[in-house]
């Protein structure tokens, strides 16, 4: 039997980036890598990130939550799917103001007209914190570079981390970079011991960056929170923006703040509910897992058209009543 089976689930979106909310508070279980896997299959429910819930360690915060890729695997920091966990919660519990914990510590949530802000914590640009495979003095601009070794495409991108790695590179237009193909070859480069998100920016104005992200342990997504934070913030270091911006991804916008005050950077975006349901054993791989959407250069779509989904619910606005 597989291990999620029978375990209810909330597709949500954060900006377009797909996220499964997975309440394990009531019986916890690790979310196994094969399921996983088999459950992102483009015709079953195809996602980005799965948030896995889990009882909370601390007091005062609603629970701890662990981020696993499509690919099986797990991640530090995920924004998008941040703020769609702040909302499940206040569709659970009528709270607006809310801590969650993770392995890269506290996320404080907080829910307003104009939007839900997370705060992400703050950045970390030592070599060793990204991390990188040696020493680096300044991670502002790196060498590294992508496409021929005489004329590469890409070059000397900064490095952040905000729970998880980033590598960010300047370009003039996003679109023309096939990002698709480099992407993975940049994701697995040695410097890179546990990989990379790698992204792609325009710095338009101090106010304003356009992004388009290949995600660590994914592939090309609509929005990545993560990556829009490390951005905004190599952005500041390198002088090019002032400390807020307006970060556009394929998607839609996120504000991010990075403080003056204490450094922490500040998320501000949207979050949907799609649907809910339970988890069967065909959706979990049955007795045989085929590998995960090839390469994951394919943005997914808000809807799976798996006939065995057993939705309880239309996509809709509303707020998800309590799934656990
Ligand atoms: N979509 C996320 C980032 C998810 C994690 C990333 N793929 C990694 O492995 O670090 C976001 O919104 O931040």
């Amino acid at each position: 039997m597989a291990a999620l089976e029978n375990r209810p689930f909330v597709k949500m979106n954060g900006l377009g980036n797909e996220i499964v909310v997975l309440d394990l508070r009531d019986a916890p279980l690790a979310v196994p890598p094969e399921e996983a896997r088999a459950l992102a299959r483009p015709d079953v429910l195809p996602f980005d990130q799965i948030m896995a819930l889990y009882p909370p360690q601390s007091e005062g915060t609603r629970a701890f939550v662990r981020i696993i890729n499509n690919d099986g695997s797990e991640s530090g920091a995920c924004g998008n799917g941040t703020r769609c966990i702040a909302l499940y919660e206040a569709g659970r519990t009528g709270t607006d103001h809310m801590v969650f914990e993770s392995v890269a510590g506290p996320l404080a949530c907080s829910i307003a007209p104009e939007g839900i802000t997370v705060d992400m914590g703050v950045p970390r640009f030592g070599w060793h914190d990204i991390p990188l495979a040696g020493p680096v003095m300044d991670t502002r601009a790196i060498e590294l570079q992508a496409g021929p070794a005489e004329s590469p495409v890409l070059r000397a991108p900064a490095v952040v981390n905000v729970g998880n790695p980033h590598a960010i590179f300047w370009v003039e237009d996003v679109e023309a970079i096939d990002l698709a193909r480099l992407g993975p070859e940049l994701e697995h480069h040695p410097i890179f011991p546990e990989r990379a998100n790698i992204s792609l920016a325009r710095v338009v104005s101090p106010e304003h960056i356009v992004l388009k992200v290949w995600e660590r342990g994914v592939g090309l997504t609509r929005a990545c929170g993560s990556a829009a934070c490390a951005t905004a913030v190599a952005a500041a270091r390198l002088g090019l923006t002032g400390r807020r911006v307006t970060v556009t991804l394929p998607g839609g916008d996120l504000v991010i703040d990075w403080r003056e005050s204490d450094d922490h950077i500040l998320m501000t975006g949207p979050a949907e509910f799609e649907f809910d349901g339970r988890l069967t054993a065909t959706m979990l791989g049955g007795a045989e897992l085929p590998a995960t959407r090839p390469g994951g250069a394919e943005l997914p779509g808000t809807r799976p058209g798996g006939a065995e989904l057993p939705a309880t619910r239309p996509g809709g606005a509303e707020l998800p009543s309590g799934a656990a």
